[in-house]
């Protein structure tokens, strides 16, 4: 059976898969805790894959460092398999590779060749020869691949002429001839010799071209050619060039000429007497006010010389004008002053009787009296857009109004047409399964994802081809036990890490329920995503490995951080997987110790133990997941299978009478028919198709064109409860991203950027910065004010403005978001505290302002 569409959706169509690592490439992801030192956890982790993985790979690799155990095993996420391929292909034992000859550029051979050459020189020689010249010479010769080598010997001839100048004195001089002796030599013998089969080399000095400075010679004609008028050109720029250098030279001379005046001017005033200040009159005068000084009077119009026509041979156009114009012309051109148009054409189209001589455009007077066809068209469209439409319309429609009337006619059908129903009685009415969305959860590689696979398995929600494929995928890279979880985890990133990163969302069916499984990831790295899969579930799985130390190890990590999310976001109904029971032969004994310890935790986190159902299994075996297990181990058990548990599980009260919310969990582009479509479950109220939604934090609106429910089918409505997937119309998916909310525009939800709220710490709190999750929206938000412990049953204030909230305890707290448009929240809102990759708290907003 193929998958259905929702099935094979998830997780492959995000509309932007970098939400979750934001503008950070993924190993500042990954990194983000790796600057602090390593978690308990992570160091029993670290500590019992290295002793896996030792074993793994034999005496065969007793040489692999523990440092590089660690490292492969940090990077697989502790994943052993894969560290173990990893190590054994990095230390397999290699062949030795065949002596490969060292690849010598020509210019090594023959700087080399040199060397061999004047062994008793070459210090100096070569040092001599570093002159700046020489280098720079053999630095033109760089060329291509040899041009590192020469560039490198270059360098090492300068360095060698440094040296040589500090250690040994010598003249200038005798540096100079020695220098440029051996560059001589340096540069003809050995290069000469190392490069005497270029095609470049050893031509004959008979054939050497001399290069000489271009003549300036003018080129006339088009192609560059000389001719008679290209001569004259050339002359007369000639005879331009003297004239303007024997007028530099007058003003040379007459320079010259100017400062001796001057001169002999200065030395004459000296001699003379004082006389009064001489008026000059080359120099502009301004008046000082103008009414003072009336304005000189207009100088007199210089009146232009006449310009005289230039002499030589005159053309003579013939006056190619048309007396009357063309028909044509006319048509097209003529204007109403020059003649009565239509007499002109009428005329013109009497004598010449055409086909198309009777047609309305040739005897209209003005074809632009009235509207274009491309006017109507746009008229239309604007009148299905919603302006107002003409009630009169033209009995004899012309083509363009035609035109325009089928276009209006298309627009209004694309529009999408709501039916107007009562969903809340359709919904009553329709005999609908029970519908309950649960999430799983629980420490990474607690065997999550293979039990939701084994499950579809057994119920036949995926066919046994697929399985067995994926089996063969899963063996080729060594992971064969993945192949069921890798019916959850489809993205190619997921399944060579063996790691669960974003919410998987697949539907099935049992006989009374319509489920929705949201696999959420183990990792504490994708613990964002973990609370939005929470954010639409009625009741939660909870999967433990019964192994000693997975189970412990689990228990101080993600175990009880999903729970007490869990918890904390709403949900009451727990269904504990005690999984992998066939690695613990189905002990009675290890499942009590399991439960044990968990329900202690449980109670502390205010979980009511009656809502808590624990089931021993095993995922990979299919033991007690959809039928009772087997094995004779097991015969102490007597409850329901994880199938009958998930049954007898109700789900939340639906809010259908309230306005419409749905968190968005998914967008994506469809078909060309559904360019955009999101899908999130319905928190409260209901929604059909036509239905106009507001998008926040965008405050965009879009219409709803059609509904696809879980399984792919289509639908007219959908409630609370459901996940559907909605195809939108009228808005840009720039506006809808991750977590965003859709409600009813006619109840928006305000976006809120401070309020208060109760919160049950899971770390200490103080005054200080937290994320504030809401769902997958995040905003950074201040801890302002710590207000008041409250008591966990009662709600009563028992202390006012403490210093610090301890993990366990309730207080109320003052939150500012920073820096952001706010996040849509409501009173009774869920929200999740976090700080630096850690779970600190989570709260219930009471108010906000
Ligand atoms: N023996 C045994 N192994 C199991 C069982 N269930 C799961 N495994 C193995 O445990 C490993 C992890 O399983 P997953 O299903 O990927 O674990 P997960 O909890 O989904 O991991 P994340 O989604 O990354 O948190 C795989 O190698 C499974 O084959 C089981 O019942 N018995």
């Amino acid at each position: 059976m193929p998958p259905k569409a929702g099935f094979s959706r998830a997780k492959t169509v995000g509309y932007d898969d970098d939400d979750i690592y934001d503008d950070y490439s993924e190993e500042e992801y990954v990194g983000e805790g790796e600057g602090e030192a390593m978690s308990e956890e992570d160091k029993e982790q670290m500590a019992a894959g290295v002793i896996k993985v030792r074993e793994a790979l034999g005496s065969e690799y007793s040489k692999v460092k523990e440092v590089d155990i660690q490292d492969a095993l940090w990077n697989y996420y502790y994943d052993v398999g894969k560290s173990v391929t990893f190590l054994k292909n990095k230390y397999a034992p290699k062949a030795p590779a065949p002596a490969k000859p060292k690849a010598v550029s020509r210019f090594d051979q023959a700087a080399g060749a040199a060397d061999a050459k004047t062994p008793t020189s070459t210090g100096k020689h070569m040092l001599i020869c570093g002159t700046e010249s020489t280098a720079r010479a053999m630095s033109n010769l760089a060329i291509d691949g040899e041009g590192e080598s020469i560039a490198s010997l270059c360098e090492t001839l300068r360095d060698g002429l440094a040296a040589m100048s500090r250690e040994t004195p010598f003249t200038e001089r005798t540096a100079r001839s020695q220098a440029s002796s051996c560059a001589s030599d340096y540069t003809s013998a050995r290069t000469k010799d190392f490069f005497w089969d270029v095609p470049w080399g050893n031509v004959p000095c008979s054939r050497l071209a001399t290069i000489t400075a271009q003549p300036a010679t003018h080129k006339g004609g088009l192609l560059g050619g000389s001719s008679k008028l290209a001569a004259l050109a050339a002359k007369r720029k000639q005879k331009q060039q003297e004239e303007a250098a024997a007028k530099a030279d007058a003003a040379a001379n007459g320079l010259a000429a100017d400062k001796a005046v001057a001169l002999l001017d200065r030395l004459n005033i000296r001699d003379k007497p004082a006389s009064a200040p001489v008026r000059d009159d080359t120099k502009p005068r301004y008046p000082k006010k103008r009414s003072e000084t009336p304005p000189p009077p207009e100088p007199a119009p210089v009146e232009e010389e006449p310009i005289p026509e230039p002499q030589g041979i005159r053309i003579e156009f013939p006056n190619l004008r048309a007396k009357q114009p063309s028909m044509f012309g006319a048509i097209l051109c003529g204007s109403p002053q020059d003649e009565p148009r239509n007499q002109h054409v009428e005329s013109a189209l009497n004598s010449f009787p055409l086909p198309y001589a009777n047609a309305k455009a040739f005897t209209d007077a003005d074809p632009f009296s009235k509207p274009s066809p491309d006017d109507l068209v746009r008229q239309a469209q604007a009148r299905s857009a919603g302006a107002p439409k003409s009630k009169t319309k033209t009995k004899g429609s012309t083509d363009g109004e035609k035109l325009a009337e089928s276009v209006e006619k298309l627009v209004v059908e694309t529009k999408v047409k709501s039916k107007n129903l009562n969903v809340v009685d359709e919904y009553r009415n329709c005999g609908l399964k029970k519908v309950a969305n649960f999430v799983v959860i629980g420490h990474v590689d607690h065997g999550k994802s293979t039990l939701m696979g084994r499950l579809l398995y057994d119920l036949k929600v995926v066919d046994e081809r697929s399985v067995d494929k994926l089996r063969q995928e899963a063996e080729t890279i060594g992971k064969s036990s993945f192949a069921l979880a890798w019916l959850m985890d489809q993205t190619p990133e997921e399944r060579s890490r063996g790691v669960t990163v974003d919410i998987a969302t697949v539907p099935f069916e049992t006989e009374q329920t319509s489920f929705t499984i949201l696999d959420a990831p183990g990792h504490r790295d994708f613990i964002p995503n973990m609370i939005a899969g929470v954010s639409q579930a009625d009741f939660a799985v909870l999967v433990v490995d019964a192994q000693e130390n997975s189970f412990q190890s689990g228990l101080k990590g993600q175990t009880k951080e999903h729970a007490l999310i869990v918890r904390s976001m709403g949900i009451q109904r727990l269904i504990v997987a005690v999984n992998k029971m066939d690695t613990v032969s189905w002990s009675k004994e290890r499942f009590d110790k399991v439960r044990q310890a968990t329900t202690a935790f449980f109670e502390t986190a205010s979980f009511s133990l009656k809502n808590i159902t624990f089931i021993p299994c095993a995922g990979l075996t299919g033991d007690n997941v959809t039928k009772r297990v087997a094995d004779e181990n097991a015969e102490w058990y007597s409850g329901p299978t994880f199938l009958e548990a998930l049954e007898a599980s109700e789900p939340k009260p639906r809010a259908l009478e309230r306005p419409l919310r749905l968190t968005i969990n998914d967008v994506f582009r469809g078909s060309g028919q559904n360019p955009l479509s999101i899908s999130g479950q319905i928190e409260a109220g209901t929604l059909q198709i036509g239905d106009v939604v507001l998008a926040l934090p965008s405050r965009e609106t879009a219409t709803i064109k059609a509904i696809e429910l879980p399984d792919g089918s289509p639908a007219d409505w959908a409630v609370a409860g459901q996940i559907p997937t909605l195809h939108l119309v009228d808005i840009d998916v720039v506006h809808l991203r991750l977590g965003d909310l859709l409600c009813a525009p006619t109840a928006p939800v305000r976006l809120v950027k401070s309020f208060t709220c109760k919160m049950l710490a899971f770390e200490h709190v103080m005054p200080q910065f937290v994320d504030v999750f809401r769902g997958k929206q995040q905003a950074t938000g201040l801890i302002t004010a710590l207000a008041s412990i409250l008591d966990k049953n009662t709600g009563e204030v028992t202390r006012r403005k403490p210093r610090i909230v301890r993990p366990g305890e309730v207080a109320r707290v003052r939150i500012e978001l920073e820096g952001s448009a706010g996040l849509p929240l409501e009173v009774g809102g869920r929200i999740v505290l976090r700080d630096g990759g850690r779970t600190v708290g989570a709260g219930l907003l009471e108010s906000y302002t």
